[in-house]
Order: structure tokens, then sequence, then C-alpha cells
């Protein structure tokens, strides 16, 4: 898999080198390239954003300079993804779906956002994904980004060392995960539930099912599809 992020503030992402991604690059399992938007305009004060069309506070981006960034690295084979408040949900089916893809494009937005004709430009030609990480407001892409990216790039083929523990995690089937729990068996006076330390691998799934559901019911009802 191929990742390219263009933003105003390319050092952001010098943390990927480090990150779990840092072995994924390593192996060669996924490529990053980072780009500055910057590069991709013309004038002495290297512009990217304007005035919007209609009044109102704060700043757009130009859609001069993405134009030709984003054509720069777009290829009918690419996702071009834009986070952004007003986006769909990112979810883990999001991730999973967009993990076995070859070529992910991510647009960090700044100030108000990004002329709405890039996003209609790209998507007669490539598929174009608005996403939201969560209904908030950050100042910009770069942090919705990052988190896409590691939600995505942990579910790669050859990323994390132990891909039976990819199947066991929140949101994988839907519900909540269960609790967890680990030596000392007592702490503090908070014993671990004794069905756990019973050996009975069955009654274990059960309770651990159960779990979830009850976790699910109390804390995320908007996650069980009604029949
Ligand atoms: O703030 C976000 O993206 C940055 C952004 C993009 C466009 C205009 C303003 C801000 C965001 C919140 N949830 N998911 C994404």
């Amino acid at each position: 898999m191929r990742l390219d992020i263009v933003t105003i503030f390319p050092e952001f992402f010098g943390v990927l080198d480090v990150s779990l991604l840092g072995r994924a690059r390593a192996a060669g399992v996924i490529e990053v390239g980072v780009h500055d938007l910057r590069d991709h305009t013309h004038d002495r004060h290297r512009t990217v954003d304007d005035t919007p069309y209609g009044g109102g506070a704060g700043m757009v981006m130009k859609p001069e300079p993405w134009g030709e960034a984003l054509d720069a690295l777009l290829t009918p084979r690419s996702v071009l993804i834009v986070p952004s408040p007003a986006g769909h949900p990112f979810t883990q089916r999001q991730a999973r779906e967009l993990a076995v893809r070859e070529h992910l494009v991510f647009a960090c937005g700044r100030y108000e956002g990004i002329d709405q004709r890039v996003v209609d430009h790209y998507s007669e030609r490539t598929e174009v994904r608005v996403l939201s990480i969560g209904d908030y407001v950050l100042n910009g892409g770069e942090v919705a980004t990052m988190a896409m990216i590691e939600a995505i790039a942990r579910l790669v083929p050859g990323v994390v060392g132990n891909p039976e523990s990819l199947t066991e995690e929140s949101h994988e089937d839907g519900l909540l995960e269960y609790p967890s729990y680990t030596k000392p068996a007592s702490w503090r006076g908070l014993e671990v539930p004794p069905v756990l330390l019973s050996g009975n691998h069955g009654a274990v799934a059960d309770w651990r099912r159960e779990q979830q559901l009850a976790r699910t019911r109390a804390i995320r009802p908007d996650l069980i599809e009604k029949p």
C-alpha cells in the first residue's frame, strides 16, 4: 500500500517513522509520501487561502494549489480521503475497506476547509471519501489523518505482528470489547472474574460475549442494529 499526504504542516507527519508504521515502512509493506501544499503555490507569499465568497469569518483554502498537488499524485486507482467534520463517519468498516486498497491520498484541510470544487472536480475522476473521525472540530485534517492512517495501517497484512489480535477487538464484530484482566488474580481487593480462571473455554467465550452485549447496550446502544 502507498499513502500520500498533502498538508501545510509536513513536519507533523515525521512521527510516522517511529510508530507502528515505522516497522511497516521498513518492511516495505507501506510506503508513505508527505507533500507540502505550499510547494504548489507560485506567488511570493506562497498563498494557500483566501476570503470566502458570500462573506463570513475565516478563510478558505484556494483550489489551484490543491489541483496541482493532487494532479501530481492521484491515479484512477487512488482513493482521495478528505477529513472533515462534515464527512461520513470513519468506522472500523471504513478502515477495513481502505486497508485493502493500493493507494490512499489524504488531503489535510485547514482554516474553514478546502474550496468545494476540489472535491467536486476529483469526484468525477476518482474515488473520493469525505470522512469524519468524530463530531467535533479540529484546526486541521492532520490529526484526523493520523488517526485514520493508524486505524487502516494496522489492518494491512504484515503490519501487526499477530494478526490474531486484530480479530477480537472493539467494533470488529460490531460490538464493544469485553473487559480484559491479567495477573495478579487479586489487586487492591479486586478479584478477576472466576470464570476466567476456570479453564472452561466455552464458559469464558459465553461470558465474554455477554459482557460485549451488556457493555454495548449500556454505552453504545446506537451500535446495536435494530432487527
Ligand atoms: O476537524 C476535522 O477535520 C479538519 C477540518 C477539515 C476541514 C475544515 C475544518 C477542519 C474533523 C473533525 N472530525 N473529523 C475531522
